[in-house]
Formats: structure tokens, sequence, C-alpha cells
């Protein structure tokens, strides 16, 4: 499989790929909506993840997303200041449900159904999160967007996303992110890091390749749920790497041997 996550052809039809996962969970950067502002949303980039999603929707697949809240606020920020972390947690899960209702909005525009599920109870703003009303709705072929984060401070919304894929029973999950994958050192500190096509999660952790937080990527290899790091940024992406093709770094237990991969 060497990093690529391959489609197969349908029988007959050369030119129609069958997508590997039916049902996935995407983690999109929260710091990666705000665009070239420094801070906030920039609608543009929304809209293009939209489109993204609407995509792998055309493709059949099923998808829920988490969205971070970076763009607006990380309680780590209230922290190092000397404010309560708490606090500063609830407000980047509230971060995350003003995110979600923006991708809600974008993609309603183009024609996806699309709901918001919070794990914060805000009843005039969307639905709370259940498993079953996420699976229902996923069944339906809504994309659900998982906002709120796990509803607990002290967490992320990595870990989120790895908690609604074990939820839902996603076969996947994919880390949107602003790197095209896992490196051996994080690239945008060190120019000699290279890219590795394939990695197991215990590989991630042991060697503290921090792509994304430990507690996401323990619960993601106990659930036997790959995941897949590709780049938010790159337009297409995402359909790209659900047809088989694109650019990404495949983590995953069964992946027997671990290969170095050249950038
Ligand atoms: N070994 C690594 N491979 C890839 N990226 C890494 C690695 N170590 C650290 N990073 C950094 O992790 C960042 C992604 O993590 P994070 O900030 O949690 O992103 P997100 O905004 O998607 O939640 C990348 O931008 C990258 O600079
Ligand atoms: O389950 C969660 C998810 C998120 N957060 C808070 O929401 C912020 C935004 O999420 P995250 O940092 O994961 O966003 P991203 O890095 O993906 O933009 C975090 O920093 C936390 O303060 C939290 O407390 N619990």
């Amino acid at each position: 499989m060497r990093g690529r996550v391959p489609g197969r052809t349908v029988n007959g039809d050369e030119g129609r790929v069958e997508p590997r996962f039916r049902r996935v969970v995407l983690k999109a950067s929260g710091e990666a909506l705000m665009g070239e502002q420094g801070f906030g949303i920039d609608v543009s980039v929304v809209d293009r993840i939209a489109r993204d999603i609407a995509d792998a929707r055309s493709l059949g697949v099923e998808v829920g997303v988490v969205i971070g809240g970076g763009n607006i606020f990380r309680g780590v920020a209230v922290a190092s200041k000397g404010g309560d972390r708490v606090t500063g947690d609830h407000m980047g899960m509230l971060a995350t449900v003003i995110n979600s209702l923006a991708l809600r909005t974008s993609l309603v525009k183009i024609g996806v159904e699309a709901v918001v599920l919070s794990a914060i109870a805000m009843p005039e703003l969307c639905e709370s999160f259940s498993q079953r009303q996420a699976t229902s709705y996923m069944n339906q072929g809504k994309v659900v967007i998982f906002a709120g984060g796990t509803g607990n401070p002290f967490f992320t919304t990595d870990s989120a996303a790895a908690l609604r894929a074990a939820e839902i029973g996603a076969e996947a999950l994919f880390k949107g992110t602003q790197v095209d994958g896992v490196y051996t050192a994080d690239p945008k500190k060190d120019p000699q890091a290279t890219r590795y096509e394939r990695i197991s999660h215990e590989r991630v952790m042991r060697d503290g390749l921090s792509i994304m937080d430990t507690a996401a990527i323990a619960l993601a290899r106990e659930n036997n749920i790959p995941i897949i790091v590709f780049s938010i940024h790159e337009e297409g992406g995402f359909g790209a790497i659900l047809r088989g093709a694109g650019h990404c770094t495949v983590v995953d237990d069964d992946l027997a041997d671990l290969q170095k991969a050249k950038a």
C-alpha cells in the first residue's frame, strides 16, 4: 500500500474508482480556517473544505467531521498566562462550535445535507451529540459535524475525532493538518526531516512524533482505526486519497514493515 490508500477500479468502468473506505471521520485543523488572516474564519477556506467534503460524498463515502478551534482560541493560551485552564478549554470548545456552524453553512450552500451535533448542549444553535443520532444521520448520508470537542477540558479535538470515529464505527480517521504527513521530526523546525509513507501507531507514540496527541493515537490504535495524515491546504487532497492517489502518511498497525519514504 506504500502510503497510498488504494481505491478499486469498478469492473467494466475504468474511470470510476470505488473508495476503500465507506465511513470516515475528517479532523480539520482549526488553525487552517483562518487562511492568511492570522485569526478567525476565512470563509473562502471553509468553502473550499466544504467542496472537498462534497467531493468525498459524491464517491459515496459517509463523512463525519471534527473541526479544531485553534483559529480562535486554545485553552493553553489562557493557562500559559496564569489563567484558569478549565475556563480556557471551555472557550476553546466554544470556538469549535463557531467553526462547525461556519462549515455547516458552507456545506448547505452547495447542496450538501449537513448537521451539527455538539458535545455541549446549546439547543438554540444545534442538536446535542448522541451516538445513536449521529449514526442515524450518517446512515441517511448526511455529513455530521461533531462540535464542542469531547465536551471535556484537558482534551483536544484530535482526541474528539478519534473518539467519534470509534463511536460511529469509522473505518479511518483523516487528519487534515498543516503538513502533508508524519515526518521523522517536526518539518517546520527540522529541514532535514523526511516523511513516512506508512508507520504504525505504536512507532508514532514511541518516537514522540507529535503530529497528534498521544491520547488520540492510543484510542485509534485500540480501536484498529488507521489515521491518514494529509495537508488540509491541498485542494482536492481528501478526495484524491479516497480515490487511491494523493499525498499522505498512513498510520496503521496492520502495516507490518515500517518504511521511511522520500519526501
Ligand atoms: N513528526 C512530525 N511530523 C509532522 N508534523 C509534526 C511532527 N512533529 C510536530 N509536527 C507539527 O505538528 C503540527 C500539526 O499538529 P497540530 O498543531 O495539532 O495541528 P492541527 O492544527 O491540525 O490540530 C504540524 O504543523 C507540524 O509542524
Ligand atoms: O475535547 C476537547 C476539545 C478541545 N478543547 C479545547 O478547544 C481548543 C481547540 O481545540 P484544538 O486545540 O484541538 O484545535 P486545533 O488545534 O485542531 O485547531 C483546545 O485547545 C482546548 O482548549 C477541549 O478543552 N476539549
